[in-house]
C-alpha cells in the first residue's frame, strides 16, 4: 500500500456535475484536499472568493502566469483558470491526496508534469441530460451555455487520455466509484 500522496485531475464537460460529485466526495473522503484554482470568470451568486475559486481579475491572473505561480492554466470559454502550484506541490509532499478539478487542455498540461497521476473523466449519461443539467442549473446565458455545449463535444473526444471514465448518472453511484479507483490506486504496486 503506498503511503505517498495521489494528484487526482477530474475533468468533464461543463454541467456534467463535477462540482456536485466533488462536495458529495468532500463528505465521503474528508481526507482528501481540493484544489482551489483561480480564474478570471465573475463569481456566481453564492460563490466564495477563496472557497469556490480565488477570483482575479485579468491583469492579477497574467501577473500569477509570468511569476510561474500556476501549475497549469488554459483559456475556457473566455476566461482564464488555473492551478496555484504550490499549494499542490506542497500538499503532495505531506503525503496527502489532492484532487483538481480542471478541463482537458489544463489536465492535459498536468498529465505532462505528473505522469504517475490519477487521471478521471466525469460523463453525462447522454447529450441531452448534459443540456438539462447546464440549463436546470440556471447560471449561464443561452450564448453561454451553446458555447459550452459545444466545447463538451470536444471534449468529450479527449476521453481517451485519461485513465478511468466515470459517468455521472446517479450522484452517489458516480462518488462510489471515484472512491473506489482512489482505494484502488493506492493498492497499486508501483516501480
Ligand atoms: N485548466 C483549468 N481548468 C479549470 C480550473 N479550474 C476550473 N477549471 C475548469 O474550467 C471549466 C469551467 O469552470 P466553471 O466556469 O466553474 O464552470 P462549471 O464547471 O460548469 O461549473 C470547468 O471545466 C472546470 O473544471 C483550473 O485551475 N485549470
Ligand atoms: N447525477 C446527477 N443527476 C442529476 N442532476 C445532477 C447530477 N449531478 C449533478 N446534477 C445537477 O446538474 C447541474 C450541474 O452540476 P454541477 O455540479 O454544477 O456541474 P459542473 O461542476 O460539472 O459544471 C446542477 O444543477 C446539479 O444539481
Amino acid at each position: 500500500m503506498s503511503t505517498k500522496g495521489l494528484l487526482i485531475v477530474l475533468s468533464g464537460p461543463s454541467g456534467v456535475g463535477k462540482g456536485t460529485v466533488c462536495s458529495a466526495l468532500r463528505t465521503r473522503m474528508p481526507e482528501l484536499i481540493y484544489s482551489v484554482s483561480a480564474t478570471t470568470r465573475q463569481p456566481r451568486l453564492g460563490e466564495v472568493d477563496g472557497t469556490n475559486y480565488f477570483f482575479k481579475d485579468r491583469e492579477q491572473f497574467l501577473s500569477m502566469i509570468e511569476h510561474d505561480q500556476l501549475l497549469e492554466y488554459a483559456e475556457y470559454v473566455g476566461n482564464y483558470y488555473g492551478t496555484p502550484r504550490d499549494f499542490v506541490e506542497e500538499t503532495l509532499a505531506k503525503g496527502k491526496d489532492i484532487i483538481l478539478e480542471i478541463e482537458v487542455q489544463g489536465a492535459l498540461k498536468v498529465k505532462e508534469k505528473f505522469p504517475d497521476g490519477i487521471f478521471i473523466f466525469l460523463t453525462p449519461p447522454s447529450l441531452d441530460e448534459l443540456k438539462d443539467r447546464i440549463v436546470g442549473r440556471g447560471t449561464e446565458s443561452q450564448a453561454v451555455i451553446d458555447h459550452r455545449m459545444s466545447v463538451a463535444v470536444d471534449e468529450l473526444d479527449l476521453i481517451r487520455h485519461y485513465d478511468y471514465a466515470v459517468v455521472n448518472d446517479e450522484i452517489n453511484q458516480a462518488c462510489k466509484r471515484i472512491e473506489s479507483i482512489i482505494i484502488a490506486e493506492h493498492c497499486k504496486v508501483r516501480a
